[in-house]
């Protein structure tokens, strides 16, 4: 057969041949079923083409020239990108480096160049199983020195084999950087103390009042439990203080956060307790947070338990951890619920006969979020949400007059009569009001309302016009209009223009003498009432749509709170900012 394998024109691999000379010579040690199949598979024709082009891949894989520099460019550049971001606003031609690098393009063929450095192409093989005796349990003793931080891991009893195992590892704390320790791991000792038998807290005051070095003695689990961390990042609409959390499993454990706040959700597979470090304190250890499951069930229990049903004492309501209320979350102030009085005499541009408590309805857990990169030439619409009187206009008004070619607001739409001097698409586009409701029911306006008779309202066309010609729009609605305009089309940027506090927001309206919005004939000044309405609102505004803002700005000062909308808008321009996830395609 060999003769007839070296006769044949075919290249054979020397490793090849030569295995099949060694296959001939020890034909007589094994039995003819197991030769015969080896045989025919050394001498088939795909195997020798696939060994051959192994041995070129490899021989060409052997070549330096062909090295590569490094094979994580592609984080390289998300650094440089970093960078740069920070500067685009100093330098053009930072700004034209950052633009060139975002390109999709570009970055693809970063991934494909570091996957192949890598070798990632190789197949992935299974280990090969170790022969080991089934009696025979291996295991690890791992020594760590005891300091002020915390370890990082909770332990528990096992319900089935009453066991204490590892049950949690907090990404970054000390035993996760150890890399020794791992969740399912079983605890067998701690200090040369058995804890067969004993609680998790038996376990805990052990730890306690030892010094120095912490001995266990650990049966590694079968799966290390090796937690990747997951690129998830989410921004959190409600506080959390684990400190007053009955349920948290170990409160040292907990991460508090503030709604808005960024967090990195680096560990997602417990069903009820998260793990996330805030997303500016990236070298911190990880803690505890509750899932957006949790965080969930126990908005609605304390909903059904305002209604006066406890949602736990029915049957079969599942986790332990929920059986008595949870922690209650953020509730409106009870002095706020009617106070978000709406003018009574000027135009109105949006619908007064929605009830604004639907819009809590909805869960406010946890949003995913990306960066949202700026590109050039296309700018986010800035709208300017506040209570009535507040001061939204006078800051529109004032961006615009600063680059009214840059910064431009859409025409409103209205189905009353022209007057007088008035010139059709200049103050107003006039519409038939048959059309106008048609197009409201249709969605097609992103605020309306009714004022004497007449439909006033703002197309979310008109939107996308001033974007698409390159400018940036700027709004200043109703806050219901957040509702419709919060789209991944529109992409907007929400500012929450609020009052300063009260003996600023008199002393400041006073000395412009500013003119009530609530007066039809805009001629009188703010009353006190006006003013402690305007501040009620914009507690009503922030409990209901606060998680939603990119920016609250207090307009106290004029000048300041220009100011800071200016440099807002430039932020904008020239960094990435944090948006749902849904937008950054
Ligand atoms: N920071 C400020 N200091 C002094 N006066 C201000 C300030 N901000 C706004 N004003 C004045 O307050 C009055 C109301 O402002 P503006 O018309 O912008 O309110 P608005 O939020 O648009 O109200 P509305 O929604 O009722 O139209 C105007 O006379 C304006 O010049």
């Amino acid at each position: 057969m060999l003769e007839a394998v070296m006769a044949s024109d075919i290249n054979w691999d020397p490793a090849l041949s030569k295995l099949i000379s060694t296959l001939k010579e020890s034909e007589n040690l094994s039995n003819d079923q197991e030769i015969d199949f080896l045989k025919a598979l050394l001498e088939s024709k795909e195997l020798n083409a696939l060994v051959n082009v192994h041995t070129k891949v490899a021989k060409v894989g052997r070549d330096d020239r062909l090295a590569p520099v490094l094979s994580t460019s592609a984080q390289v550049l998300y650094e440089v990108l970093e960078q740069l971001s920070q500067h685009c606003h100093l330098n053009d031609d930072c700004k034209e480096a950052f633009h060139l690098l975002q390109d999709s393009h570009l970055q693809h063929l970063l991934f494909a160049h570091d996957a192949i450095a890598q070798k990632d192409f190789y197949p992935h093989l299974p280990e090969a199983p170790v022969e080991m005796d089934e009696d025979e349990e291996t295991i690890k003793i791992v020594q760590l020195v005891k300091s002020n931080e915390p370890l990082g891991a909770t332990i528990k009893t096992d319900e089935e084999s009453g066991k204490i195992i590892i049950a949690r590892i907090m990404h970054g704390g000390a035993a996760d950087r150890s890399g020794l320790i791992h969740v399912g791991d079983e605890v067998i000792e701690v200090n040369n103390i058995n804890v067969e038998g004993k609680t998790p807290g038996d376990v805990l005051t052990i730890l306690q009042n030892s010094e120095g070095t912490i001995t266990f003695k650990l049966v590694p689990a079968d799966n290390k439990g090796a937690q990747r961390e997951s690129k998830v990042r989410v921004r959190a609409h409600f506080d959390y203080n684990p400190d007053v959390d009955p349920y948290i499993p170990c409160k040292e454990a907990g991460l508090a956060f503030q709604r808005g706040d960024v967090l990195h959700i680096v560990a997602q597979d417990d069903a009820y307790w998260w793990q996330a470090r805030k997303e500016h304190e990236r070298s911190a250890r990880a803690g505890l947070i509750p899932s957006r499951a949790l965080q969930e069930r126990r908005i609605l229990h304390d909903r059904t338990q305002k209604n006066g049903t406890d949602l736990d004492s029915k049957p079969g309501s599942c986790a332990s951890l929920c059986t008595t209320p949870p922690g209650s979350p953020r509730l409106p102030a009870s002095s706020s619920t009617s106070s978000c009085r709406q003018p009574k005499t000027k135009k109105i541009m949006y619908d007064l006969t929605e009830n604004d408590d639907f819009d809590r309805e909805q869960i406010a857990t946890y949003e995913e979020v990306a960066k949202l990169y700026p590109r050039p030439g296309v700018f986010r619409p800035i709208v300017l949400i506040g209570a009535p009187g507040v001061g939204r206009n006078e800051l529109r008004r004032r961006l615009i007059a600063r680059d009214p070619e840059k910064f431009r607001s859409p025409v409103p739409y209205t189905t009353r009569p022209m007057r007088t001097g008035e010139v059709a698409g200049r103050e107003y586009i006039f519409v038939a009001r048959e059309k106008m409701d048609a197009d409201i029911e249709a969605g097609k306006f992103v605020e309306h309302g009714e004022y004497k008779g007449h439909l006033y309202g703002t197309s979310a066309e008109s939107v996308k016009s001033i974007v698409n010609a390159g400018c940036v729009c700027v709004l200043s609605p109703h806050y219901q209009a957040i509702k419709t305009l919060r789209t991944a089309q529109l992409k907007p940027f929400l500012i929450h223009v609020k009052p300063p506090e009260l003996d600023i927001l008199k002393a400041t309206r006073t000395e412009a003498r500013a003119k009530s919005t609530f007066d039809e004939a805009n001629a009188r000044s703010f009353t006190d009432e006006e003013f402690e309405d305007m501040i009620k609102s914009a507690e009503r505004i922030d409990f209901l749509y606060g998680h939603f803002f990119d920016v609250e700005l207090v307009n106290g000062e004029l000048v300041n709170a220009f100011e800071q909308l200016v440099q807002n808008v430039q932020r904008l321009e020239n960094e990435p900012v944090w948006a749902p996830s849904m937008w950054v395609q």
